[in-house]
């Protein structure tokens, strides 16, 4: 079934599919549902007792696919109830009746539609694009101006069963050349293990109580992931980390500290990182660290020069 995409957002994700035409030789394709290996079951932990999670079926590997799906639709970020509401009348019935099998746990005043969005919706930055014609750009006293939407929001109905942990053990990438997004596992997953992603990003710098409130105010549900769960000692460790961890990233953004403390720095991170848990994430490997450490000695280089003409 093709995506429904909101009228405003057509031609813009036009221009990004052909932009990204070229890469469709490794794009992969939709996985079969039946194929999928993961079985959902009942969370009660997790947004009451009928909210389901995706669970593996047997063992996964790191990096190993878990699904690979296509938008059911695509909606502008920001949405009105009853904007909401007339874009779901254009949806064919098939695509209307997946939608509102999804779940809803969202505030009542936003209805039956707006409220499956607020709950399942991926809000994602869309990629950049040159392509200057099919009214991306409009002229306007200085030129050029640029009209794209930056964001929008994307419902993949079975990876929208997937749960948030503030350790997940699988993240999601969009291949843009079709618009097919794919949940592969960041740690090996062990058969009837619960498969989660992050909704959203920097949570390792945060607290227990900062995740709570983000996570409020953000998706309206109190966090109920195994790092949320913790007390006691164990609690104050998590925390204490993750305060090291945000002083560290917040050091070295800063631009003022020495070389040798920028490099100790990220070692530091990658060390509380793997405490915390986070075993996948592969950006904190040693080569992560090494080409992390690079990246920033050329950022100083550049800043330099810009400051010494
Ligand atoms: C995209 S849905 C995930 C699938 C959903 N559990 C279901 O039954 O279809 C998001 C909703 O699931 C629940 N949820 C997801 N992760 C959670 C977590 N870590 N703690 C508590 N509730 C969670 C919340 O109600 C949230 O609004």
């Amino acid at each position: 079934m093709l995506p429904y995409i909101a009228p405003s957002l057509r031609a813009h994700l036009v221009n990004i599919l052909l932009s990204h035409a070229s890469d469709s030789a490794s794009i992969p394709t939709e996985s079969d549902p039946g194929d999928d290996p993961y079985v959902l079951r009942s969370t009660v932990t997790k947004g009451g007792s009928a909210s389901l999670g995706a669970f593996a079926a047997r063992d996964l590997d790191r990096g190993e696919p878990i699904v690979t799906e296509r938008p059911l639709c695509i909606w502008p970020q920001e949405l009105e109830k009853d904007e909401a509401e007339a874009m779901f009348e254009q949806m064919s019935d098939v695509a209307k009746a997946e939608l509102m099998a999804l779940a809803n746990a969202a505030p009542s005043n936003l209805g039956e539609v707006l409220g499956r969005r607020a709950t399942n919706g991926f809000n994602v930055e869309l990629p950049e694009v040159e392509m200057e014609w099919a009214g991306v750009y409009r002229e306007d006293g200085d030129g050029k101006a640029e009209i794209s939407p930056s964001h929008a929001g994307f419902i993949f109905p079975r990876i929208a069963r997937i749960n948030h942990s503030c350790l997940n053990n699988a993240d999601h990438a969009i291949d843009w050349s079709n618009l097919l997004m794919t949940v592969y596992a960041t740690t090996p997953i062990t058969e009837g293990q619960e498969i989660t992603i992050e909704y959203t990003s920097s949570l390792i710098q945060r607290t227990r109580a900062e995740r709570q409130a983000l996570l409020h105010e953000s998706f309206n549900f109190a966090c109920a992931c195994e790092c949320c769960s913790l007390t006691g000692d164990e609690l104050a460790a998590s925390d204490g980390r993750r305060k090291v961890l945000n002083d560290i990233v917040e050091g070295i953004a800063s631009g003022e500290w020495a070389r040798a403390d920028v490099l100790k720095g990220f070692e530091r991170m990658k060390e509380l990182i793997e405490e915390e848990g986070y075993v996948g994430m592969p950006e904190f490997s040693e080569a992560g660290v090494t080409g992390a450490y690079h990246m920033w000695v050329q950022m100083r280089k550049q800043r330099t020069a810009s400051e010494d003409e």
